[in-house]
Order: C-alpha cells, then structure tokens, then sequence
C-alpha cells in the first residue's frame, strides 16, 4: 500500500476523534470519504500529512513515516482548509508564490489546471475579487500543481456549479490515470460515488467499511 495508516489513534480533550484506524490507499486510486458532520473525515485527512500529532499509530508514505511537524516523506496536494491566498495579489501571482516555497513552479502544468478550472482569462485578477467558487477552483488547482502523487480534498466540490464539477471529475480521473492517490472527503455523495474507486465511510473516528 501507498498509504498505509495503522492503529491510529487522536485524543483530543479526552474526546476519541481517531479511534483505531486501520486503512490503506493505493496509488491509481480514487477513495471516497464519507460520514456524518464531525465523523472524523477532516481528522483523518489531516493525519495522513501530519498536521496532527498521533495520540497511538502511524502513517506510512511510500513506507516512510509520517512525523509531525517534520518534512513530509512525499509532497503532498492537500486542500483542508482554505489556503491562505493573498487577495491583493493575482491568482498567478499566489500561486506562484505557493510553488515557489517549495522549489519549483511549473507553469504549463498550472496553466492547463487553470485553464480545466476557467480560471485562465482571470489569472491576473486580484484574489480579492474571486468569488467562493472561483478561490474553492483556484484552491484546487494549488492542490494539484506540483504534480503532487498524493492528493488529499476536503470538501472539494463545495461552491462548484455543475460544469465545475464536471472538469472537477474529469481531472480527478486524470490524476488517477497518472497513478496518483486520491483521497476525497465530501458530503457530495452522488458527485463522489462517481469517480470514487472505493468508499469509505467514517462513523466517531472509526472506518465502518
Ligand atoms: N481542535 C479541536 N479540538 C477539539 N476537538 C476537535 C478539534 N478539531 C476537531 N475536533 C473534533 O473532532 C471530531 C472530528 O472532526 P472532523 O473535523 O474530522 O469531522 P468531519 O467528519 O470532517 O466533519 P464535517 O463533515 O463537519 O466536515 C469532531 O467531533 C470535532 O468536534
């Protein structure tokens, strides 16, 4: 397994989020998570790439561990919470920066997600003045435009019309045709259920299924 998450555990107050978690993610794969508000799907997210510091257990990348607070064994997409985007700048220019904390920037790569999102003709638009939809898409695109092997969304499809979330779909797809590990949490079941290779359904810090 790509992911590997083993017995893992997250107290926090004395409140179980993660109770137990035993799961795995291959690459070339969409995994859906789905749950009740407050289930855990944001946590376990968060413990894949080490936000959280485990109470018990492990996360693995690529057989390497997962250490809070450490560099990551892998880069990782992720879109948890809304990235901290700088609306006095351009969506270029943010993005660019972002990409460039990290080393590199690779901008036909950033121009063609931009371009799948209808974002291209507003790149040098202040963020400021980007809709939800539009900073959700753009939060998108810094999800992906590393070409991250890992890729973890919460809530992707939040604010996304229809077409939005058919170029959301189709990328999604894309990314897993580059064998890239996908891992969605969403409450958009239907939109989930059709691209999700697998499901899992998270109920008070624990995978049911
Ligand atoms: N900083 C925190 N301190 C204490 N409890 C927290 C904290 N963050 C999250 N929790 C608790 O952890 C549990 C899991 O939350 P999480 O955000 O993972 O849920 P979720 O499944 O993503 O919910 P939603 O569908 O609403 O996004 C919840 O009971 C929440 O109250």
């Amino acid at each position: 397994m790509y992911v590997e998450i083993h017995d893992y555990t997250k107290i926090i107050k004395r409140k179980t989020v993660l109770d137990h978690v035993n799961c795995g993610f291959e690459r070339g794969e969409i995994c859906g998570l789905v749950g009740p508000n407050g289930s855990g799907k944001t946590m376990l997210l968060r413990a894949i790439c080490g936000f959280i510091r485990p109470t018990d257990g492990r996360v693995l990348i690529g057989g390497k561990p997962v250490v809070f607070n450490e560099a990551l064994p892998e880069k990782i997409g992720v879109l948890i919470e809304h990235p901290g985007f700088i609306g006095a700048d351009t969506a270029w220019g943010n993005l660019e920066y972002l990409a460039g904390l990290d080393g590199g920037f690779d901008e036909k790569e950033t121009e063609r997600l931009m371009k799948v999102f209808g974002l291209w003709q507003h790149r040098g638009d202040k963020v400021k003045s980007f809709s939800l939809g539009m900073r959700q898409k753009l939060a998108i695109v810094q999800a992906l435009m590393e070409h991250q092997r890992l890729i973890l969304l919460d809530e992707p499809m939040n604010g996304l019309d229809r077409e939005s979330v058919m170029a959301f779909q189709q990328e999604m797809r894309r990314q897993r045709e580059r064998g890239n590990a996908v891992i969605i949490a969403s409450h958009q079941g239907a939109e989930l259920q059709e691209i999700a290779d697998r499901v899992l359904h998270v109920e008070n810090g624990r995978i049911m299924s």
